[in-house]
């Protein structure tokens, strides 16, 4: 940001961009993972090349293990973890200042599931000024909660939808359009909108696209279960993360803090016939 050469390459396709910031932040996540967990699973968005010797490691934060390991989690072997990287999250919106749009997203998933993800909010703050605190990071695991979040409960009968602003169709707009929402909020990043849906601004994120992929939802995925909520395809069906699986989403995204099968139900038939899990 502050070089303000952000070497924006277009990867092709629609809005799918790339930043100095993906490729570095990238590379510094899995170096630090796997410089000190060699047999770690670690699939990012970006495929950097790694040198473990040479790229800079982040270390680890001593309030983090200072936590209980949920049971779940406490005996796997790192073969057995898979871990999703989203190095930036919302990089049309970060190319373009939209910078509380963009957060940082890594998901653990165990047997295919998602079961622990961080989001890093690296600009939260930004508009309160030099003097204010920039950044935060929310983190959870499933069966333990999750740390960093402040929910504002909604009024009884709201129904705000969240969705994209760079990756709409007809699609997306139709299964909106059938939900009957109170208010319809347009923001980018796919951890940006479940953060909105976990802390109360909005009631669903509803994505009828195939546009995200695994790196995206793993993250906000595990956090929302493990505050309660749950994070679905059109279909309701859980999304799968096994290491071997095609990355795009292709049942789409519904992301929800409770009520997540008021939501499923007024998915569209057309919409449903579109997007196959
Ligand atoms: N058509 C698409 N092509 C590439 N990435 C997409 C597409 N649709 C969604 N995404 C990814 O999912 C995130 C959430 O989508 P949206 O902001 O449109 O709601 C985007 O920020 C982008 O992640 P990224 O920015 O990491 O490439
Ligand atoms: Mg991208
Ligand atoms: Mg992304
Ligand atoms: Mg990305």
């Amino acid at each position: 940001m502050s070089s303000r050469d952000l070497g924006i390459v277009d990867k092709g396709g629609q809005k799918n961009l790339q930043t100095k910031a993906d490729t570095a932040v990238e590379k510094l996540i899995r170096a630090s993972l796997l410089a000190e967990f060699p047999q770690l699973n670690v699939i990012g968005e970006e495929d950097e090349k790694l040198d473990l010797t040479a790229d800079a490691k982040a270390g680890s934060d001593d309030q983090v293990l200072r936590m209980a390991c949920p049971p779940a989690c406490a005996n796997l072997s790192q073969e057995e973890i898979v871990v999703w990287v989203d190095p930036l999250d919302g990089t049309a919106e970060f190319t373009e200042g939209l910078l509380d749009h963009v957060t940082i997203l890594i998901g653990l998933a165990v047997n295919g599931e998602a079961v622990g993800g961080v989001i890093n909010q690296p600009f939260y703050n930004y508009q309160s000024g030099p003097q204010a605190n920039l950044g935060r990071t929310i983190w959870g695991l499933v069966g333990l909660g999750a740390f960093g979040w402040n929910r504002a409960e909604p009024p009884v009968g709201r129904r705000i939808l969240i969705t994209t602003r760079s990756h709409s169709n007809e699609l997306v707009n139709l299964c909106l359009d059938s939900m009957s929402p109170t208010h319809v909020e347009r923001q980018g990043g796919a951890g940006n909108k479940a953060l909105r849906v976990i802390e109360g601004e909005a009631d669903a994120y509803v994505f009828a696209s195939p546009g995200c992929k695994k790196w995206d939802t793993c993250a906000p995925e595990a956090i929302l279960r493990a505050v309660g909520g749950n994070l679905t395809d059109v279909h309701g069906k859980k999304i799968n993360y096994h290491k071997d699986v095609k990355f795009p989403n292709t049942g789409g995204v519904i992301a929800t803090y409770r009520d997540h099968q008021t939501i499923i139900d007024l998915v569209p038939q057309k919409v449903r016939d579109n997007l196959v899990s």
